[in-house]
């Protein structure tokens, strides 16, 4: 599967898309706005530029893609008036693989430029926005150009389907899985570390090539807690997805070869993982990191006493935003014509799940700044 072509979230506003069904992902934005505004109060701070050059890399569409631009535009704003320095000129690029649903992104500019007139007064010349399609596993931007950097949920996705999920004859390893997996065999972990390990460590590269020294970076991934790879935190969320497709193989809608054939671009590293890729690669300096866990039901995320468990509904919010980011890589290779009902078996499934274990997502956020 070539997923720098295939790999794209549900575009558009509808029920499916990621547009509605982003929640996760915004609870995780929140999360690290502190270290956002921390770098960027470092990087304006001390230098006063007149311009500064901010990437969001694996920007999707839908309300979290403004939600970041605008909190950038905020910090600096606070900033600037705590010091009664005029604005820096922002030029803001937000990036995505070719086919993220940029149109809609683009329908949304004009009533954000006028959102920032109006609550900000700042007028159209202060902040440009623009989009830059292509993947971040290759150049994107000239040398030397960028002073921030911010990703969310996005550098978990690999390059692509890990090389060495099959035997030497041919035969797949990590049969009737999807990801690593209890049952799956030590050369399946291998395969997915070597993976992660290479395409993050060009990713550093290539941000190293493009950013100022002393420009920041801020990122939030997907991780897991321990050493162990197939630990619950990372992998019961793809176990409960094989489960479902499983029981479709059983009823003879998927056929088995077509299940063992299908792996995740997807990597969950630990904290000891993404330290080493960092100080191997060498071009990065860490500055914060930061562990945070986010309910698998997002509407449990408050702490609110009214909040009462209904297993179906959980189930069902887990299994939108699921399906969200997932679904044009299973219709991809299994075909449109099951994801309904795919998506049916899972909602079950994590709700049976959620009704004997309360489970958290596990989220890395980090801060960097480029060598000088
Ligand atoms: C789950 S979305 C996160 C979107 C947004 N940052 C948020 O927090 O809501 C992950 C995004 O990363 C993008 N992505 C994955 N691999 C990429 C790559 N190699 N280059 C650029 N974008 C990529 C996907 O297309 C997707 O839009």
């Amino acid at each position: 599967m070539d997923v720098m072509r295939v790999l794209h979230m549900v575009g558009g506003a509808g029920d499916t898309s990621y547009a509605s069904n982003s929640s996760l992902q915004k609870i995780a934005i929140s999360k690290a706005r502190s270290m956002v505004e921390d770098s960027i109060l470092n990087l304006y701070g001390t230098s006063f530029q007149e311009s500064l050059n901010i990437a969001d890399l694996g920007c999707s569409s839908g309300p979290n893609t403004l939600l970041v631009i605008k909190e950038i535009i905020d910090v600096t704003h606070e900033r600037c008036s705590q010091l009664q320095r005029s604005m820096p000129e922002l030029r803001l690029f937000l990036n995505d693989l070719p086919g993220n649903d940029f149109n809609t992104i683009f329908m949304s500019l004009p009533a954000f430029y006028d959102t920032l007139k109006e609550e900000k007064g700042l007028p159209l010349g202060t902040c440009f926005i623009a989009g830059v399609p292509g993947s971040f596993y290759g150049r994107l931007f000239p040398i030397n150009f960028l002073d921030f950097v911010h990703s969310s949920y996005s550098v978990h996705w690999l390059s692509q389907v890990p090389q060495g999920l099959q035997s030497d004859m041919g035969l797949p390893l990590n049969k009737g899985n999807i990801y690593m997996a209890k049952s799956s065999p030590p050369a399946v972990f291998k395969a997915y570390l070597d993976q992660f390990q290479s395409d993050f460590s060009l990713f550093l590269n290539l941000r190293s090539e493009e950013m100022t020294c002393g420009g920041r970076m801020v990122q939030t991934l997907m991780g897991r807690k321990g050493e162990e790879p197939s630990s619950g935190d990372c992998c019961h969320l793809w176990e409960l997805l094989a489960q479902a497709l499983k029981g479709m193989v059983s009823q003879g809608v998927i056929k088995e070869a077509k299940l063992d054939s299908f792996d995740l671009p997807w990597y969950t590293p630990s904290v000891k993982e993404l330290k080493a890729v960092i100080a191997m690669e060498g071009s990065f300096v860490l500055d914060q990191l930061q562990i945070t866990e986010i309910n698998w039901d997002t509407n449990d995320n408050d702490d609110s006493e009214y909040y009462f468990f209904d297993k179906k509904a959980s189930g069902q919010n887990v299994a939108k935003y699921v399906r969200a980011v997932t679904e044009s890589l299973l219709a991809n290779h299994f075909g449109a014509e099951i994801i309904d009902e795919l998506f049916e078996k899972y909602a079950e499934n994590v709700g049976e799940h959620l009704a004997k274990e309360k489970t958290k997502h596990v989220n890395i956020i980090f801060s960097m700044a480029k060598k000088v």
